[in-house]
């Protein structure tokens, strides 16, 4: 779309378009205010991991340094001194609450407690256990007919439980929603759910974990909206363990923790929206202005054309006419006086002259074959004098002459110039008849209409206006016709009103007159009316 067809088309559609606009800018703005939250929410729910991790990692910290600990001081078979060495081993640790040593088959048969953990303890295979590194298990137990789970820790034949309250008290107080283990280094990828806060409704913990991030020195932290439950899922792992952490935050429950915050973006998008859509409305309404619809309205279906009679003052018999324009501008129609600037200004003289010739010469070509005029019938047509190229004015006009029509061209005092003077004589010696129009209210002199030969000197309303009074400018009559007179050219008087000047106009040898007096400029039907009548007459 190019910018004029968008002007256009926006000139057109203001109204929509500035809805449109207005619910764009302001969806624009919920979404980057959507977008700032959510990022806002990530960054608390990743420090509420990082605090999580930091608590998880004083826990590794301190099986890391037990197990480095018991690989060092105790191997060989269970004893009750080994067991009581071990326990003295526990003394000082805050999180882990036994130990022991797995035997040959990987099976736990020693701990520190002595309590024994029963036959439903399924240790897992021998491949998970690394010997160089932690191996983080949480597997169900049942011990005295108690079912429980079992947060260990080995590293080779070596291993530790860890106090169950971990889950629930240490990571619950950083708020966080799942905690995963990925044990199974045969599944990686298959993590258990160790933990999960008891408000977090099972089926939601779906958000895949990263078995490349397990026992990474590093926190890792991947982050998903999931589109289709409106939610954000923020998830981590646990550095140096198998451990992850997820939180979910539905979008639901962060736009009820940040209301006042929404309630803001909701007034901001509505004032910005508005505005923007004012903007675009009022921009719109600009477009619908005349100035930017005018080619549209150079159109030849919007263009009319009027003609007004002009008369053989001695006879009374219609020679010719004058051709005039109007602009349809939907129901009205635009007069000259209100679109020549603009025209001019827009430099679409030429569209307008050439619309207006082209839709005349045709609609009288047809016409004027039903009605009984003087032939050649004299038709005179306005141009602006940037039009007045001869070259220009016969490509156009050379088309649309006939035999019994004479084009007459129109020509103005103030568009006389060097160049004009040849382009004239040209015309002319084309077969184009020339008019001085408005004659009088310029500057020529005799020198200048000698030059130009015209076919006709038009004298100018103001003069045939002031005759009434006897004003100055009336006795200048006289001289024009004797101008006229002297290069060969006949007079038109424009401005008659009355049937008073038409007589004295006549009585001072003016041969042809134009005005409301003969006829009003008029449609064609009109028109071919109105010389039906002169005919008949
Ligand atoms: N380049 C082009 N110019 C054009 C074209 N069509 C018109 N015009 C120019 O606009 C001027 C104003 O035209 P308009 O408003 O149509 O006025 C003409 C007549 O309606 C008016 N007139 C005619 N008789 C009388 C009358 O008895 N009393 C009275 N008060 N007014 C009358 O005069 C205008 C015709 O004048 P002129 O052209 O000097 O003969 C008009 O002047 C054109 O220059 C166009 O297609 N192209």
């Amino acid at each position: 779309m190019n910018s004029r067809t968008f002007t256009r088309w926006l000139g057109r559609h203001a109204p929509l378009a500035g809805w449109l606009s207005g619910l764009l800018a302001a969806l624009l703005v919920l979404l980057l205010g959507i977008t700032g939250l959510v990022e806002y929410e990530k960054g608390l729910l990743q420090q509420r991991q990082q605090l999580a991790s930091r608590h998880l990692g004083e826990v590794a910290q301190e099986t890391e340094a037990t197990l480095a600990s018991l690989r060092l001081r105790y191997r060989g078979v269970c004893s009750p001194e080994l067991q009581a060495a071990l326990r003295s081993e526990l003394l000082d640790k805050h999180y882990i609450r036994d130990a022991g040593l797995l035997d040959d088959e990987g099976r736990l048969g020693c701990l520190a407690s002595a309590a024994g953990i029963g036959e439903a303890l399924a240790l897992p295979p021998s491949d998970i256990r690394f010997a160089d590194r932690q191996s983080w298990f949480n597997f169900p137990v049942s011990a005295g007919g108690r079912r429980s789970a079992l947060n260990m820790v080995s590293s080779g034949r070596h291993v530790v439980l860890l106090d169950s309250s971990i889950g629930d008290t240490l990571l619950q107080r950083a708020q966080v929603d799942a905690i995963w283990l990925d044990f199974k280094t045969t599944q990686a990828g298959n993590p258990q759910l160790v933990w999960a806060h008891p408000g977090l409704a099972q089926q939601r913990l779906d958000m895949p974990v990263y078995p490349e991030y397990r026992y990474s020195s590093e926190q890792h932290f991947w982050v998903r909206f999931d589109a289709a439950k409106a939610e954000l899922i923020v998830g981590s792992n646990v550095p140096r363990t198998g451990y992850f952490i997820q939180n979910y935050l539905p979008l639901a429950r962060m736009l009820q923790q940040n209301r006042l915050l929404v309630a803001a973006l909701l007034a901001l998008a509505g004032a910005l929206g508005g505005l923007a859509g004012l903007l675009v409305w009022l921009r719109g309404q600009r477009y619908r202005g005349l100035a930017y619809r005018l080619e549209d309205l150079l159109q030849p279906e919007q263009v009319l054309c009027l003609y007004q009679p002009i008369v053989e003052l001695a006879s009374g018999r219609i020679t010719g006419c004058e051709v005039l324009m109007r602009l349809r501008d939907g129901d009205s129609i635009l007069f000259p006086d209100k679109v020549i600037p603009l025209i001019l200004e827009q430099q679409l003289g030429w569209a307008l002259d050439s619309a207006v010739s082209r839709k005349a010469l045709q609609e009288l070509a047809s016409g004027l074959a039903l009605v009984d005029v003087p032939r050649p019938f004299k038709v005179a047509l306005n141009f602006f004098p940037d039009n007045i190229r001869a070259e220009r004015l016969q490509g156009l006009l050379q088309p649309l002459r006939r035999d019994d029509l004479a084009i007459n061209v129109e020509v103005t005092e103030y568009g006389m110039n060097a160049d004009l003077f040849t382009d004239v004589a040209r015309l002319r010696s084309e077969g184009y008849l020339i008019s001085v129009d408005d004659f009088g209210t310029g500057y020529s002199n005799l020198g200048t209409v000698k030059r130009l030969a015209p076919d006709f000197l038009k004298i100018d309303r103001s003069f045939v206006h002031d005759m009434e009074d006897d004003a100055l400018r009336a006795s200048l009559i006289p001289e024009i016709v004797a101008i006229a007179h002297a290069v060969d050219a006949a007079i038109i008087a424009e401005g008659v009103e009355n049937r008073q000047q038409a007589d004295k106009l006549a009585a001072l040898g003016v041969e042809y007159a134009q005005g409301y007096w003969f006829g009003k400029p008029m449609p064609l039907a009109d028109f071919l009316t109105l010389l039906r009548k002169n005919g008949a007459a």
